[in-house]
Formats: C-alpha cells, sequence, structure tokens
C-alpha cells in the first residue's frame, strides 16, 4: 500500500549565500514588508546563516529509519523541503524515478492551519505537478493530541523544569483571520489556536502543572495586521510584574530547533528574562527524542496495518489527505494578499 516514507519539512540554509535566496522562497507573494526581511536575515547571519533544522531533520530521519527497522517495516525514507534543499520537487522526482509508485508524507508539523497543514498540501500538489509518474501521496494526520508526542514534549520540560517554575507553551504566531480560517467554517475542532492549547492542556497535565499559559511568537507581517498574542518577550514582562521569578518555556508548536528557537527563544525571551532577574529554561523541541520516531512509525502503521488511531483529545483527527487535496473545501485557506 505503501512503497516509501517522504519526509515533508519547512528547510533552512546551511549557509551564509543560503539564507537571501531562501528567504525569498519562504516569502514569495505574501507581502512581509522587506524591512522584516532584513532583519530576520540578520537572524540568520548571527548564527554564520546556517539553521539547525535540516541537520535536526536528517537525524530524526535516521532515529525513523531505525525504529522502522526495529518494527520490521521496510520503507525507505525521503526527505523533501518546502522551502530548501533537498527541495521537495527535486525529492519525489528521484522517488518517481526509483519506481516509488504510493507513498506516505510526514509534515514535521503537528497542527492544523494554513501555514502548518494546508500549505504542506499545496507542496505535495507543486511537486507532483512537476513530476511525470510522480507517486501517490498520502499525508499522515495531525499528531499534536497523540500520547507519544505528548509525552515526548513533557519528557522535555521534566528534564530542565527547577523546583517551582511557571510553564509557557509557545507557538508560532500566525494573522488572526489565518488562525479563524483553519478547519472548516462549522467546525472548530482543527483551529490551530484550539490545537495547540489542547496540546499544552495536555502537556500540562501530563506533568500535573496546574497553571499554564499558551503564548505566541516570530510574528511577521504588517504591523496593522492582527496576529495572535501575547508575544512571548512582552509576556515575560507581564509574568514578572506578576511575581513570577522562573520560568519554563516550552516551544509545543515546533517538532525541531530552528532559527525561530535558537534566536527568538534561546536569545531574546532569555535576554529579557535575565535583564528581569528571571530564571529561564527553555524545553527542548520534540524531534530528537526517541519517542517521537516510535510516534512516526505508530503513524505509518495507522495505514499499514489499520491500527487504531491514539489520541488524547476529542477533536475530529484531520490533515490525512491524497495528492494535496485540502481537508475540506474552505478548511484553512489561505490569507487574502493585498
Ligand atoms: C505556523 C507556522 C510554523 C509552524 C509549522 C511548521 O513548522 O511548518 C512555522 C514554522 C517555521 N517558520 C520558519 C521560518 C520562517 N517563517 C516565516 C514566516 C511565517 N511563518 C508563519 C507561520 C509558521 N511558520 C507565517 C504565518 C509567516 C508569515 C509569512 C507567510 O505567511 O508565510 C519566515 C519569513 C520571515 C518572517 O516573516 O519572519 C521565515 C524565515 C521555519 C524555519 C526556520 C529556520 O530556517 O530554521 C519554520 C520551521
Ligand atoms: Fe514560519
Amino acid at each position: 500500500m505503501a512503497d516509501a516514507l517522504l519526509w515533508l519539512s519547512f528547510g533552512g540554509p546551511e549557509s551564509p549565500a543560503d539564507v537571501r535566496p531562501f528567504l525569498e522562497n519562504v516569502t514569495r507573494g505574501r507581502g512581509v514588508p522587506p524591512e522584516r526581511l532584513d532583519e530576520v536575515e540578520a537572524h540568520y547571519q548571527h548564527f554564520g546563516g546556517v539553521s539547525p533544522i535540516n541537520a535536526l531533520n536528517r537525524a530524526a530521519i535516521e532515529a525513523v529509519e531505525a525504529a522502522l527497522a526495529r518494527a520490521g517495516i521496510e520503507l525507505p525514507v525521503y526527505f523533501g523541503n518546502r522551502n530548501w534543499h533537498p527541495m521537495v520537487e527535486d525529492t519525489v522526482a528521484r522517488m518517481a524515478a526509483d519506481g516509488v509508485r504510493s507513498a506516505l508524507v510526514f509534515p514535521t508539523s503537528a497542527y492544523g492551519g494554513y501555514s502548518a497543514c494546508r500549505q504542506y498540501d499545496e507542496d505535495i500538489s507543486r511537486a507532483r505537478a512537476a513530476v511525470a509518474d510522480a507517486p501517490d501521496l498520502l499525508k499522515l494526520r495531525h499528531f499534536f493530541d497523540h500520547p507519544l508526542f505528548v509525552a515526548a514534549a513533557a519528557y522535555a520540560v521534566r528534564a530542565v523544569a527547577p523546583q517551582e517554575y511557571r510553564l509557557v507553551f509557545t507557538a508560532h504566531s500566525v494573522p488572526e483571520s489565518a488562525d479563524l480560517a483553519s478547519g472548516p467554517p462549522e467546525e472548530g475542532g482543527r483551529r490551530y489556536s484550539r490545537q495547540i492549547a489542547e496540546a499544552s492542556r495536555l502537556v500540562a497535565e501530563s506533568l500535573g502543572v496546574v497553571k499554564h499559559d499558551v503564548v505566541w511568537q516570530s510574528r511577521s507581517g504588517p504591523p496593522q495586521v492582527p496576529w495572535l498574542e501575547p508575544d512571548i518577550v512582552d509576556h515575560i514582562e507581564a509574568l514578572h510584574a506578576e511575581g513570577v521569578r522562573s520560568v519554563v518555556v516550552s516551544p509545543i508548536g515546533f517538532v525541531s530547533d530552528h532559527l525561530e528557537v535558537v534566536w527568538d527563544l534561546d536569545t531574546e525571551a532569555r535576554a529579557k528574562a535575565e535583564s528581569l532577574g528571571m530564571a529561564f529554561a527553555r524545553a527542548a523541541t520534540p524531534g530528537a527524542d526517541p519517542r517521537f520516531a516510535d510516534l512516526v512509525v505508530e503513524l505509518i502503521r495507522e495505514h499499514l496495518d489499520a491500527a487504531e488511531p491514539r489520541k488524547l483529545s476529542p477533536f475530529p483527527a484531520a490533515g490525512c489527505t491524497l495528492n494535496g487535496a485540502p481537508c475540506a473545501t474552505a478548511c484553512c485557506e489561505p490569507a487574502r494578499r493585498r
């Protein structure tokens, strides 16, 4: 039923010369102001023009290959990205040349929403359209509420948490209009912000933490357009004013570390906390946790062995579609660009 797995991710630059063309790929047609791009380019160049995301994806793929071998599942894994090499179009061409007729696709995002889900569907459609005899590509479902995802995130918090702390979850902000457009209009359970809140609640609950916050990071776009708030850096100030003296930040919105994690959290949010005399710890992203490889194998088994989906939330399982079809006609439509 499937001859391969395609690991589909965002991509990131791996040298200083890659940064600008990468950013142009990310923002093509998206109305991101040039000043924002200059600012973001400086963040990348601060780290030598290298995002950790591609190396972490390669390492996660190795762990999944080992987990598949342990499970006795013979499925070669291919790696393709939306915005940087290896580009998904090139990878799908290679899959076709290797004789792959049908593949499962693991997108490196656990959630619904335009940027986190439907844009990966668009990548699948684009890549298939570019390749003669492209394989059928079936995308795996959203996994924000899978017990192994929740367990990996909870473990990462426990690994860095001091005795007393405020637990703060963070995810990539999106325009409010994009968040409201996520999921079919009649059904709120696929809304990005609700899934983020639900994953955060599940992690906090499994840790026995009674009070947690959900905040946002890395907003871009023109300032007059409302995005999900509050921002993590502003929130740290608000917590300080409330008397909180120690925070643990869990980047629940992301699978692996990337530039926006190491810049916005490890650099900016940490500096803000330290300037206020607050203790600051950032939990690891789950992608490198061994539970994560097992999670991917379980999601694959839902298809190969018709295994029962394991999920902790009451929200409908969504995101699983063939050949880049959206979940539903009006689901997660891209925001209109001015
Ligand atoms: C929901 C979401 C995720 C999580 C889901 C998922 O993981 O897929 C995510 C992940 C990521 N976002 C990333 C990088 C960027 N995102 C940008 C811009 C944007 N992100 C958005 C949303 C999201 N983004 C949005 C609504 C925009 C505005 C423009 C647009 O509508 O597209 C820009 C442009 C500059 C700027 O505007 O800041 C960059 C460089 C990287 C890789 C970093 C690296 O290289 O290490 C990753 C993993
Ligand atoms: Fe982004």
